[in-house]
């Protein structure tokens, strides 16, 4: 990669880095998907080739799977695996609840089941992504392609219902042709602006036949591991609120940051 490294690139790199210490020889590790968690990948590639580290990964998409294989990691299925030491995944949002919204590169589902099956589950984020509420970034919901005007319609009479602000669902597209996820599912991007009651829109909105799952992870990220353009990063905890402020040698992580993006 040449040009200049965008401070953004350089906050999900530092993100990555640091949450890359946390995996220790022997563990089985979520892998997450988007372009924070590629970040990851390449980091944990990087460990397993020269530092000999030993894990295992279940990625969360076709995508991470790919890429994991590229750099050396070994792969298993989750039913292999069967429970995670960690998982380690971006988000489009977090709140200060580290509640999250994801999905918005369409892996919502693998993403949540894994990190569900995991002891821990770590986000890695740039600044931008933290917010005081989540809604502003469109919520996805994957649903079954049968019907899915039908499920559509009745999850805007739903959240009409719920008095939830913004009504519009909209077909995810890719080109001229829907969006198809992993799951051969397609995803409706709800347009909220702000979601008053998290909680209840989640558990709601699984209730309608169609949904397969939503992008709102309630109660399941522990720590969010927050990356900065200039090499700071912040470790937030969920029991224990700000736990580390850390600045990575940027000499050091600036040539694997540039290594790793060739
Ligand atoms: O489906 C995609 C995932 O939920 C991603 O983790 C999320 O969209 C964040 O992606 P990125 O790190 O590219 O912002």
């Amino acid at each position: 990669m040449t040009g200049e490294l965008s401070p953004i690139d350089k906050a999900k790199f530092v993100a990555a880095k640091r949450a890359a210490d946390m995996v220790e020889d022997g563990m089985r590790v979520g892998l997450g998907t988007g372009s924070t968690a590629a970040w990851l990948v390449r980091c944990l590639g990087d460990m397993v080739r020269k530092e000999g580290l030993k894990m295992r990964g279940v990625p969360t998409s076709t995508r991470t799977a790919q890429l994991a294989r590229e750099v050396g990691i070994e792969i298993i299925t989750l039913d292999e695996a069967r429970w995670l030491d960690i998982t380690i995944d971006g988000a489009d949002e977090f709140d200060g609840d580290l509640n999250l919204i994801k999905g918005g590169g369409g892996a919502l589902l693998q993403e949540k089941i894994v990190a569900t099956a995991s002891d821990q589950m770590v986000v890695i984020a740039d600044v931008g992504k933290e917010v005081s509420r989540l809604g502003a970034f469109p919520l996805p919901v994957e649903v079954i392609p049968f019907g899915w005007q039908t499920t559509q319609a009745l999850i805007e009479e739903t959240l009409i219902s719920m008095d939830v602000l913004g009504r519009t669902a909209t077909l995810r597209m890719n080109g001229d042709t829907p969006f198809i996820t992993d799951e051969g599912n397609h995803i409706l991007d709800l347009h909220l602006q702000r979601i008053g009651n998290a909680r209840q829109v989640a558990l709601v909105l699984n209730q309608i036949p169609g949904v397969v799952e939503n992008g709102l992870f309630i109660d399941i990220c522990d720590t969010v591991v927050l990356g900065h353009g200039d090499g700071r990063v912040e470790i937030r905890d969920i029991n224990h609120g700000t736990v580390e402020h850390d600045r990575l040698d940027f000499v050091e992580s600036d040539n694997l940051f540039t290594d790793l993006a060739d």
